[in-house]
């Protein structure tokens, strides 16, 4: 679905490549973490599937198309199979809930009735079923991950990319975030999350990534955050900052949920409980149809 052969990326003449010779592989309906330290390479990434970025050397490749390639006409049909989330939400302040997520079906031509039908379904597949008519300042966190999460995935895009989707979130509003992110990939989205949190990548066990400079220096499936040589000691209880000397768990950190990413939690779980489905998939579109025939072209 995403192949990098030999890619490299210098921003500027004479500064050293945000990435250097990358080569990887993600399937179709993988789940895949990117780890490294802060300039190691992984926004740039993302920015490259997108085609924010173009690479300086070797080439990118979404759905069987060479991006290096694309002509700029075709870049939105691109980024429309491709829902972006990032850790400081990017919603729109004066817009409600429902417009927010509307707006991403306005913006790209979809007609007044699938609209009013597509995006109840996703608020409630969420859990936000009930908050339509809140403006992001009256939603916690936790919640505002979730309408963006809603707003990136109401067009069923084929992947999924999340740049530190927890970075701003307490510990068990993060779980909440993975579990909707792991459902999502469990409807065939290739999801593929540039993070730092350990506890996360630890708990998922999923392909991990790792860049160092630009580099990749690990790619493990079912993997850990860090290698397993440095994760190891780590097994049993570990203390933690937040209660000097106790010897609390590390995925026991107390720092308590804002009631309202419970109450989302709850009602993500009924409705899956439920067995509401996500928004169906849409392929009236030129560009997705595209896509869609290009994976299955490279499956082939
Ligand atoms: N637009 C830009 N112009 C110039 N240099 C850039 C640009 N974007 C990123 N870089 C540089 O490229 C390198 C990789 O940055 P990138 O943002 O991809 O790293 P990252 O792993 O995502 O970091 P973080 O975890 O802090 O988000 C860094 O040295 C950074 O300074």
């Amino acid at each position: 679905m995403i192949r990098f052969e030999n890619v490299s990326k210098v921003y500027a003449r004479g500064a050293r490549p945000a990435l250097d010779d990358v080569s990887v592989d993600v399937e179709r309906g993988e789940f895949v973490f990117l780890v490294g330290a802060s300039g190691s390479g992984k926004s740039t990434f993302l920015r490259l599937v997108l085609r924010e970025e173009r690479p300086t050397g070797g080439r990118v490749y979404v759905a069987g198309r060479d991006l290096t390639r694309l002509s700029p006409w075709r870049v939105p049909g691109l980024r429309r199979g491709i829902g972006m989330v990032f850790q400081d939400f990017r919603l729109l302040p004066n817009k409600t809930v429902y417009e927010n997520v509307a707006f991403a079906l306005q913006v790209i031509g979809r007609p007044r009735h699938h609209i009013r039908t597509t995006v109840p379904e996703v608020l409630e597949w969420v859990g936000l079923d009930g908050k339509e008519k809140r403006r992001p300042h009256e939603l916690s966190g936790g919640e505002q991950q979730r309408v963006a999460i809603a707003r990136a995935f109401v067009n069923r895009p084929k992947i999924l990319l999340a740049d530190e989707p927890t970075g701003n979130l307490d510990p068990t509003t993060s779980q909440g975030i993975m579990r909707l992110l792991d459902r999502i990939n469990r409807t065939g989205t290739t999801v593929v999350m540039a993070t730092h949190d350990d506890e996360i990548v630890n708990e998922m066990r999923r392909r991990v990534v790792e860049l160092s400079t630009g580099h990749v220096v690990r790619d493990e499936k079912d993997a850990v955050y860090g290698r397993r040589e440095e994760i190891l000691p780590q097994v049993g209880p570990v203390a933690v900052l937040d209660a000097p000397g106790r010897g609390v768990p590390a995925r026991r950190i107390s720092v308590r949920p804002e009631p309202g990413d419970v109450a989302a939690e709850r009602a993500a779980d009924q409705a899956a409980a439920r067995g509401v489905d996500p928004p169906p998939a849409e392929t009236d579109d030129e560009e997705v149809r595209a896509m869609s025939g290009a994976s299955r072209a490279e499956e082939a």
